[in-house]
């Protein structure tokens, strides 16, 4: 072919190339734009504002709502972000199979937790998922109880030097209570945290990390590894997830060690294979996951199943530990709550207030459950999750074009007034039976719902419940500062308290025990 022919048809091919690009955006934009939204700059749409506001985009997003109602829409550039707060239009999203995947903003996730359960996409997430639910049955977790009451009891001591009505962080004593619970239920493997290394890695060093990942996910040109590869705080994310690492490693491989020397590896299949039907029979997660990784090579790594491990760690850790530091700040606040907490608790223990919790305690434990639902309404720990849209959906008004990012506002859904009457009051009532079942389950969704729902619900609740119970049990805690002060929040990948979460603690009279 002579140069001028080669020169035509490349310019040919670039042309044809275009029209398709301009076509398929096209669409893209058109049906991007119908939806309502601030007006943007060329080429860089909202980027530069949603930037400048990241420090406070609660209170941001509270505005879009307010200006431009339940669905509103910004542009990253060329890409199409749309915001969503209204729960028919979350229910669209949770259930369809095309809004499954994760959106790219969670990218920076997998500097911290690989690709890990939480992150993958849905062929590799539906295959783990389906090993993983037989691993969270409620029979298991009612196994767990006599753990989780054996570690509250321990922060329960250990919260002892703080019965002097001084305020502290309560968070300081439930995250290593959740860590430890977690390592020693889910993984398998126990460890003595609170009372010999209160100041764990994993405690020390999640903090940090939330707030840079959080960073990256609003830059979302650190959507992109290989530029986050350039950035200082990359070498950072890799010196605080290092020993986090090394911990689940350690764990993983203690386990996988003690597992295969206590039966042999076709035993280990056996039993796998039993968990299937014998609810008995089922494994822990942990175990479960290293049973299926011997018996089935080439099906995952080592290293995934780390990742996975060290996932399910955070999750369970994190979220459990604030929501009850959060729950026991407002116990403080509504005095008359806490009263009628304690008549539920002094009803199922009746004189013995000291003894052991049981899965049974716990659930006849019904009001406490509402005042933990109203804490998660009011702070929902995760208070957005992102899906990225497969094929074009339509909600309410819009469709929303393949390609886009939904954010759903969990924090708005749950103070919308038309469910939820004078939002901000804190109303455990909201969550009788009766109350609950007046609105649609979608205007409640903490744990998300549909497939990709959290896994660990139930035992979140069975964990938070005993926490609760036990330091309920020991210690009125006491009004300290507003309700008001509760409004200072931030959004690191969390949804935390700007100035810690902090309480008064008094010891309870034996009288009153
Ligand atoms: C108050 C406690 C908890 C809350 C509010 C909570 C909330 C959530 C939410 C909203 C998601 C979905 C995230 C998304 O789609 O982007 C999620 C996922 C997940 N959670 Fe939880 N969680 C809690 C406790 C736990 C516990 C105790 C565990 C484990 C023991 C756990 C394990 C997981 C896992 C493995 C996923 C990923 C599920 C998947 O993608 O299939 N969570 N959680």
């Amino acid at each position: 072919m002579s140069a001028l022919g080669y020169v035509t048809s490349t310019s040919i091919f670039v042309i044809i190339c275009s029209i398709v690009w301009y076509l398929k955006m096209s669409r893209y934009f058109q049906l991007g734009n119908m939806i309502p939204g601030p007006p943007g700059l060329p080429i860089l749409g909202n980027m530069l504002t949603a930037m400048s506001r990241r420090n406070n985009i609660l209170e941001y997003f509270r505005e879009l709502r307010h200006r431009y109602g339940l669905v509103c829409k910004g542009w990253l550039g060329p890409h199409l972000l749309v915001g969503l707060s209204d729960p028919r239009d979350v229910a669209v999203i949770l259930n369809s199979s095309q809004t499954l995947s994760k959106a790219p903003i969670y990218n920076p996730i997998r500097l911290v937790f690989g690709k890990s359960l939480i992150l993958a996409d849905t062929e590799v997430w539906n295959k783990f998922r389906k090993i993983m639910n037989p691993t969270f049955t409620h029979q298991i977790i009612d196994t767990y109880v006599k753990t989780f009451y054996e570690k509250s009891l321990v922060m329960a001591d250990r919260l002892e030097k703080h019965s002097d009505e001084s305020p502290f962080d309560m968070v300081d004593f439930t995250m290593p209570c959740t860590l430890e619970m977690v390592s020693e239920t889910s993984l398998g493997v126990p460890v003595n945290i609170q009372k010999e290394n209160p100041q764990h890695c994993v405690v020390m060093n999640f903090p940090r990390l939330s707030k840079i990942v959080t960073y990256l996910m609003t830059h979302p040109w650190f959507w992109f590894t290989l530029i986050t590869k350039f950035s200082p705080l990359y070498q950072e994310i890799i010196k605080l997830v290092k020993p986090i690492r090394d911990f689940v490693d350690v764990t993983v491989k203690q386990k996988t060690y003690s597992y295969l020397n206590s039966r042999s590896t076709s035993e280990v299949h056996k039993v796998s294979q039993q968990c299937v039907n014998d609810t008995k029979q089922r494994l822990g997660f942990l175990e479960q996951m290293i049973s299926t990784m011997v018996n089935n090579p080439g099906l995952f790594t080592a290293e995934k199943l780390r990742d996975q491990a060290m996932f399910v760690m955070a999750a369970a850790t994190d979220t459990s530990a604030y929501t009850v530091a959060y729950t026991l700040m407002l116990l403080g606040s509504h005095q008359d709550i806490q009263e009628k907490v304690m008549r539920e608790q002094e009803d199922i223990f009746g004189e013995d207030m000291d003894r052991p919790v049981t899965a049974e305690d716990l659930k006849q434990m019904v009001y406490l459950e509402q005042v933990i639902n109203e804490t998660m309404r009011l702070y929902p720990i995760i208070p957005f999750v992102a899906r990225w849209v497969d094929e074009d959906v339509r909600i309410s008004d819009y469709t929303l074009p393949a390609g886009t990012t939904v954010l759903i506002s969990i924090y708005l859904v749950h103070r919308q007034p038309a469910y939820y009457p004078d939002p901000d009051k804190f109303d455990p009532d909201r969550f009788s039976e009766e109350n609950r079942l007046s609105r649609p389950s979608s205007s409640f969704v903490p744990f998300v719902s549909g497939r990709r729902m959290c896994i660990g619900r139930y035992y979140a609740y069975m964990a938070m419940k005993t926490m609760l119970s036990v330091v309920l049990r020991r210690y009125k805690v006491l009004k300290h500062g507003s309700r008001q002060d509760m409004d200072y929040l931030q959004y690191n990948f969390l949804l935390k308290m700007v100035n810690g979460h902090n309480v008064k603690l008094r010891q309870r009279t034996r009288e009153r025990r």
